[in-house]
């Protein structure tokens, strides 16, 4: 644990809705967004890194442990007010990349019903601090990075020949892509065009980790759980209807939403205090590719929060595959990436216990040097998958993070 005394953190309402522009830095910000609210923060009041398989109940209890000595003054009590920490979690218990909450010294918010400021502790730089121009990229490149297409296009092989056998079901297979620019990468100007463009999903910058996400873990308000599980995807380029028939009809892609969606509901049971509700599969359209998707709803029961729910459900079968161990132990001896902080919990969570915990996809890590950042994309892996086609999905899915870079 860090050494932190009592935080003092005070939300406040404010007049107007924080823009980029009021975003001091251009590196180091937590900041989430969605077409109806939204936090943007930065400087650190405190922060932690947690690792290993337990890393999800460590974070859970520092963070309980900092709002049990922390006094809280909070005028407006809306999610994502008082106390609020964001994080983001690695994909692998045994990943180089550690998992870390952090509580921004200063929090601009805003929702529905107004905006809000609060202020746990100003570190000395953010006080009367110069707001940094917002930077363009300048001229960016994108290559392969360690699992170029040839060679995912033969571990899908190997893993449907895998897959054959029929003990394993379904496994998700990933590649990565290396960004670099000629200016240093702004997460402001990554956010803002991730959230322009992708007004449905959840755009998240978190240690450098930034992305606009379809799937949602776990949405917590009031207790009540809400999850968005996503699996079976077609890209839309050849137009939006004939990727939603296509989808439809595709029994592969069907089945692989099944294994997802039965992988959460059955994290789900074990954490509500009450009857499950779904919705799905419906699709799910977004400019460069469709989705199946099913919406879970419960009342958690005592005892979890959005983090340990998100935590318990990880990795779903969305990003690992059925059954989970089997298929994780393929991703390793096949793909063989470390995924860092790809296709795991991102987020945020506050002091009344709200959070959302969303799966980060369709994401690049900001590297520590800031001309560089690593993209990853992938897709589920069934019997009767076809690399080109697998290839062709996870273009699709990288060009959503790669335009926000262009
Ligand atoms: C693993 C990814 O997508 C998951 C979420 C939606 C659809 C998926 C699919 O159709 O394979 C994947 O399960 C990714 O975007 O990198």
């Amino acid at each position: 644990m860090s050494d932190i005394t009592s935080l003092s953190a005070v939300t406040r309402p404010a007049d107007v809705r924080p823009s980029p522009g009021d975003i001091p830095r251009s590196r180091g910000n937590a900041m989430w967004v969605t077409d109806r609210s939204g936090m943007v923060g930065w400087g650190r009041a405190a922060s932690l890194t947690f690792s290993g398989p337990d890393r999800f109940t460590q974070a859970q209890r520092w963070f309980d442990a900092v709002v049990a000595s922390a006094t809280i003054e909070d005028e407006v009590a809306r999610p994502g007010t008082g106390l609020t920490a964001f994080g983001t979690f690695s994909f692998a218990d045994e990943s180089a990349d550690s998992s870390t909450l952090t509580i921004p010294a200063t929090i601009l918010g805003w929702d529905e019903q107004g905006a809000w400021t609060t202020t746990v502790r100003s570190d000395a730089a953010s006080d009367g601090e110069t707001i940094a121009p917002i930077g363009h990229l300048g001229k960016v490149q994108w290559g392969p990075g360690d699992l170029d297409e040839d060679r995912f296009t033969d571990a899908v092989s190997e893993t449907v020949a895998i897959l054959a056998k029929g003990d394993i079901k379904k496994v998700v297979l990933a590649r990565d892509m290396r960004i670099v620019s000629e200016e240093p990468m702004d997460e402001r100007l990554l956010v803002a065009k991730l959230a322009r463009d992708f007004p449905s999903c959840w755009t998240f910058c978190v240690e450098g980790m930034i992305g606009a996400t379809p799937e949602m873990m776990a949405s917590v308000r009031a207790g009540h759980l809400t999850t968005r599980v996503l699996a079976g995807s077609w890209p839309t380029t050849g137009g939006h209807d004939a990727a939603e028939y296509a989808l439809r009809s595709s029994a592969k892609d069907i089945a692989e939403h099944r294994y997802a969606s039965d992988s959460v509901l059955h994290a789900i049971d074990l954490q509500a205090s009450g009857p499950v509700r779904a919705n799905g599969p419906t699709i799910l359209r977004l400019p460069n590719v469709v989705h199946l998707a099913t919406d879970f709803e419960a009342d958690l029961a005592p005892g979890w929060t959005g983090l340990t729910a998100a935590g318990a459900m990880h990795p779903t079968a969305a990003v690992g595959g059925t059954p989970t161990d089997k298929a994780l132990e393929v991703i390793r001896r096949i793909e063989g990436l470390d995924r860092g902080r790809y296709a795991a919990p991102v987020g945020w969570m506050d002091s009344q216990g709200n959070a959302d915990w969303a799966l980060a996809l369709r994401c690049a890590q900001l590297e520590a040097d800031p001309r560089r950042a690593r993209a990853f994309a992938g897709g589920g892996v069934m019997d009767r998958s076809i690399p080109q086609q697998e290839l062709a999905e996870t273009e699709a899915k990288f060009s959503a993070i790669l335009r926000a870079f262009a």
